[in-house]
């Protein structure tokens, strides 16, 4: 576990695998979760590639920043850690809010960006009252109310049962994100729309669903595929908006397979 302050905003992150001599694959968490969501991804892939995870602001063990937040902030934030570690021309997976923040990254420092796997994710995410009502509700009640309903989005009903520790350890996770970055990041989503960044994406481009994921559909993670010129789209059965864990042996495959007919650098 190591740590580095962007900006002022100390961000905690984990390098693992291969070494510097792999091709570099950058992980970025989705809203109400932290680098762990990858915990069972990551060992899969590691013979071969070179790991970044790291905590967004406002999640697990790094800052709160100042929030709310624009998505800007989270890829500045990521430019950062990239930067820190001396990478370039490194492969950017990120689920949900972290698909638009692998998308802001791609608009702002294309230098850094050898292709692009987007993960449960879209061009726009959600409606503006939607993310309103949501903040408003968090801000006022906390998370406790809604893990429900998040939960009943992000894994299938076979997952979803109290016998799984998995289960109610991701629960935990969610319920111990400060309040202030959840909401914070809520807003960057609502306020982020990457159509037209999407449209002109000119590295290679995975797009992943879930067959079940509430909160990203696979017809929207489709419409995002169809805005990318010559993007796959590859849909995980089995698995809801965070496959990497109810299906990390499908999403690793899925990523190798992508990666596998990368042109060489
Ligand atoms: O998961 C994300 O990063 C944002 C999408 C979302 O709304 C997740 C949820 O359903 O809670």
């Amino acid at each position: 576990m190591q740590f580095v302050s962007i900006n002022d905003v100390v961000i905690r992150y984990d390098v693992a695998g291969a070494g510097d001599r792999k091709p570099v694959i950058v992980f970025i968490n989705s809203l109400g979760t932290d680098a762990r969501i990858w915990d069972l991804v990551l060992p899969k892939l590691s013979e071969d590639f070179t790991l970044v995870s790291y905590d967004k602001r406002g999640h697990g063990l790094s800052d709160l920043g100042k929030p709310p937040y624009r998505i800007e902030d989270h890829a500045a934030d990521l430019a950062g850690v990239i930067d820190h570690l001396g990478y370039a021309n490194v492969i950017i997976c990120g689920l949900s809010v972290g698909g638009l923040i692998a998308q802001s990254l791609y608009a702002t420092r294309p230098d850094l960006v050898r292709a692009l796997i987007l993960s449960n994710t879209a061009h726009k995410i959600g409606t503006a009252d939607m993310w309103n009502e949501r903040i408003a509700k968090v801000e006022a009640e906390g998370l406790g109310p809604m893990v429900d309903g998040i939960m009943g989005r992000w894994f299938t009903a076979a997952h979803r049962v109290p016998e799984n520790a998995a289960y109610r350890g991701y629960c935990n996770m969610l319920l111990r994100q400060p309040v202030a970055g959840y909401s914070g990041t809520c807003a960057a989503i609502r306020d982020a729309d990457f159509t037209e960044v999407a449209k002109n994406i000119a590295v290679p481009t995975l797009c992943i669903a879930g067959a079940e994921d509430g909160s990203t559909p696979p017809e929207l993670v489709r419409s995002l595929a169809d805005l990318v010129p010559g993007s796959r789209y590859h849909v995980i059965e089995n698995a809801a908006h965070i496959p990497c864990v109810e299906a990390p042996a499908a999403y690793a495959a899925v990523i190798r397979e992508f990666l596998a007919q990368l042109p060489g650098e």
